[in-house]
């Protein structure tokens, strides 16, 4: 863990460039302090902004980066000058420069900028973008061998001696391991010829691990609405300004393959592009799609490749020789040195949003990056957030529309199922409509799909004798059965135990009861209702990762599945040809709760599950089983009518300065104990701010009360849109003492509201 700052070194700023030697720097290290500390240069060691070393921090060696000397942010997000400046016969020197691309100015600046919008310290944003081991980091170029123009006179030859000079004659760089196989010989050979001074070491080429995407390899077709939006993204990408662009359009309608267009632009005038996917692990499909428009695959990255791979893609964006980037949101902070687009697809999933560490939304950062260095940024979605619309309609995004579905394709028809009217037999959850529907679908041997978003066997277990719910330990959650593996787990903190034989509270037998559906469940039904089918299961639990991911989805297009039971995983942009039935569980799942956006969230996800429906000539059908059918989203799933479902939100949160029509931070405040944290919120409340446009509620326990063992009360800080948050959220933190046990987390734009 990071120490405190040792007394030479304290963050402050420092005046003038520095490029000599012997000067002091600021050097901002990947830790949470509150900014750079300052150093010197060795008089040996010309400096400049960006540059990687190492410099000492108490008794340790640490990697950082030299800063700038002075802040670039707007003043609604400089933070107060802090800390005092060391006297400069008090500063240590930095230990090293390393051998790395160094970090350019608009990153710097946008390191900057996600720190102070997020009120994170920068260090930790900086953390994202050094995600690699520095040390070795660099590709230490091979050392390779060539022979000397003329052999030294004193130079024994051996028979295996005179194999490698022969062999060397041609002048090719090559390793030791190459020579000694190529001429047949053992690397000692190659090795006493070096020593005796015949072959003269040589830097060999790095290793160029990325094949460089075709432009030109497999253009698409493209037909009027889609030619249309492909020439506008196009052109917006040749302009090389900051615009952003959202491209919406029905599901299947051929928005990812308009935005291929836009990185084919981008490619072609030799700038690198980024594609955001929320998902990176489920994008078996979107690879191969990639693969077949540009001739090769792109370079990938997320928190799961390798470290080598991790080092590579790092080198190869700052040496611009990964010219595609597709990753998961931590992908935005990648050193890129010629950005000229990023991609965020799917930009309403709230993946997007990082809740952990520096807590940031990088479909909203990715914006910001892209204005910082002057590109274009497009964000795609068939149904778009709120908060991107209003950005629309308020002209500060272009809005690009695909409205029909490629090649014909009918977009599915919609069937309501009130379960009020036609309930499954007790005990089951699936109404004789829906099994009927399958049954059919099967019998025409297209593929059927059903969705519940649920893991697991049932949400609940219940004693039917004394009432008693099994509950996690260490969270305000219910424990959820996976009777495949005859444990109950709590999905927050991942508490695990087997499952009782008797009630742990009133001891009765056989006692314990599954209550309501999940996944499992309903794949236990579905193969007593339908032996003969091919059922395969979708979630994070049959699905280890993303390999067998790509084999469960490659199966589907091969039609080796009848009935598809998933979770959200079967949401993504999968791409079935034969399923023309979806069968929605429990619609209502999710509505419930106190989240602002429990209604947009519902119809974004269960659009994107209908979507999947149909996709090709056989027309598709979504069938959605509800309890309360008339409510506005259901209605609006049966009217297609997504526009207005979407005005009718707006039209809610406008008059309450809801977001996006107003802005929206959560202090997150938790403790080992519930009194301490009670008592830091309630001093939270009594310093809470004020003024027109400013209402802070709560505060309150937060839904999830107790979250590993963790006591939390929430606050919520909301304005107007044009009142910027950081300056009054500095203030509030500043006025509270509080204790090492009390921990305060800040969210602004929050999107979880547990
Ligand atoms: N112009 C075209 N020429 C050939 N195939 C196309 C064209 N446009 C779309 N397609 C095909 O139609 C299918 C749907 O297109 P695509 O996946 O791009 O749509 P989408 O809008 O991104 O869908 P979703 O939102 O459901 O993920 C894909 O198989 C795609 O290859
Ligand atoms: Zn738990």
């Amino acid at each position: 863990m990071a120490a405190a700052p040792p007394p030479s070194h304290a963050f402050g700023s420092s005046s003038g460039l520095p490029t000599t030697g012997g000067q002091r720097v600021p050097v901002l290290l990947p830790m949470p302090f509150a900014g750079p500390f300052d150093y010197k240069a060795p008089a040996s060691m010309a400096l400049q902004p960006g540059d990687i070393v190492t410099v000492p921090l108490g008794n340790r060696r640490e990697t950082g980066v030299v800063w700038d000397a002075s802040s670039t942010l707007p003043p609604d997000l400089a933070r107060p000058p802090s800390g005092k400046t060391v006297a400069d016969n008090r500063l240590r020197a930095v230990a090293d420069r390393l051998e790395l691309p160094p970090l350019n100015a608009e990153l710097r600046r946008f390191v900057d900028w996600v720190a102070a919008y997020t009120l994170s310290p920068p260090g930790m944003v900086l953390a994202m973008t050094l995600r690699l081991h520095m040390k070795g980091a660099a590709p230490t170029p091979a050392t390779g061998w060539v022979a000397q123009p003329v052999a030294p006179a004193e130079l024994r030859i051996t028979p295996a001696r005179q194999k490698v000079l022969t062999l060397m004659q041609d002048d090719t760089p090559r390793t030791t391991t190459d020579i000694a196989s190529a001429a047949g010989v053992s690397a000692g050979v190659v090795k006493g010829l070096a020593d005796a001074g015949a072959l003269r070491p040589v830097l060999l080429e790095p290793e160029r691990p990325f094949a460089q995407p075709d432009p030109m390899h497999q253009p698409p077709v493209l037909e009027g609405a889609q030619q249309e939006a492909a020439t506008a993204l196009r052109q917006s990408v040749q302009n090389r300004c900051f615009s952003v662009t959202l491209l919406e359009g029905v599901t299947g309608s051929g928005k990812t393959e308009i935005y291929l267009e836009a990185i084919a632009a981008c490619l072609e005038q030799g700038q690198q592009a980024l594609i955001l996917l929320p998902e990176i692990a489920l994008s078996a499909q979107w690879m191969d799609r990639f693969a077949r428009r540009f001739g090769v695959r792109p370079a990938v990255w997320h928190s799961e490749i390798g470290q080598k791979a991790r080092r590579l893609t790092w080198l190869g964006a700052a040496d611009g020789s990964a010219r595609v980037v597709v990753g998961a949101r931590s992908a935005l902070f990648l050193p890129f040195c010629n950005p000229g687009l990023i991609i965020v697809d799917e930009e309403h999933e709230s993946l997007f949003k990082q809740e952990e560490g520096v807590i940031y939304n990088a479909r909203d950062m990715a914006v910001v990056r892209g204005r910082l260095a002057g590109f274009p940024v497009v964000v795609v979605s068939a149904t778009p957030s709120l908060e991107t619309l209003a950005n629309a309609e308020a002209g500060r995004y272009q809005r690009l529309v695909l409205p029909t579905r490629h090649g014909g394709a009918s977009l599915p028809q919609t069937h309501l199922l009130d379960m009020r009217e036609a309930p499954p037999p007790r005990g089951l959850f699936l109404s004789p409509k829906l099994v009927e529907d399958i049954a059919e679908t099967l019998a025409r041997e297209e593929q059927a799909m059903l969705f519940l978003n649920r893991r697991g066997y049932a949400p609940l277990t219940l004693c039917r004798t004394c009432g008693h719910r099994m509950e996690c330990p260490h969270c305000t959650a219910w424990l959820v059965e996976h009777r495949n593996r005859h444990v109950l787990t709590c999905h927050y903190c991942d508490h695990t135990e087997p499952m009782p034989p008797v009630c742990p509270s009133c001891k009765s037998e056989h006692s314990l009861t599954a209550i309501g559906p999940g996944i499992e469940r309903i794949t236990e039904e579905a193969r007593q209702l339908f032996p003969d089918a091919r059922i395969l299961v979708m979630s994070s639990d049959t699905l280890g990762g993303p390999a067998a991911t790509a084999e469960a989805v490659a199966k589907i297009a091969r039609r080796e599945v009848d009935l598809i039971i998933g979770t959200q995983i079967v949401a993504k942009g999968w791409h079935f040809p034969h399923l023309t039935l979806v069968g929605i569980v429990d619609a209502d799942l999710g509505l419930g709760g106190a989240d602002l956006r429990a209604g947009e969230r519902t119809i974004q996800l269960l659009h994107q599950v209908a979507g999947r429906a149909g996709r090709a000539s056989a027309p598709g059908r979504v069938i959605l089983q509800s309890f309360s059918p008339e409510h506005p989203v259901m209605q609006a799933l049966l009217s297609g009518n997504f526009d207005a479902f979407m005005e009718q939100e707006a039209e809610q949160r406008r008059p309450g300065f809801w977001p996006p029509y107003g802005r929206l931070a959560a202090l997150i405040i938790s403790a080992d104990t519930p009194q301490a944290a009670d008592e830091a919120a309630a001093q939270f409340g009594r310093m809470a701010p004020y003024g027109e446009g400013i209402q802070v509620l709560g505060p309150a326990p937060a839904p999830l009360a107790v979250l590993r063992g963790r006591h939390r009360r929430r606050l919520l800080l909301r304005t107007w849109r044009n009142i910027a948050v950081q300056p009054i959220l500095h203030r509030w933190l500043g006025m509270v003492q509080l204790s090492r046990h009390v921990r305060v987390e800040v969210d602004i734009d929050p999107v979880s509201f547990l």
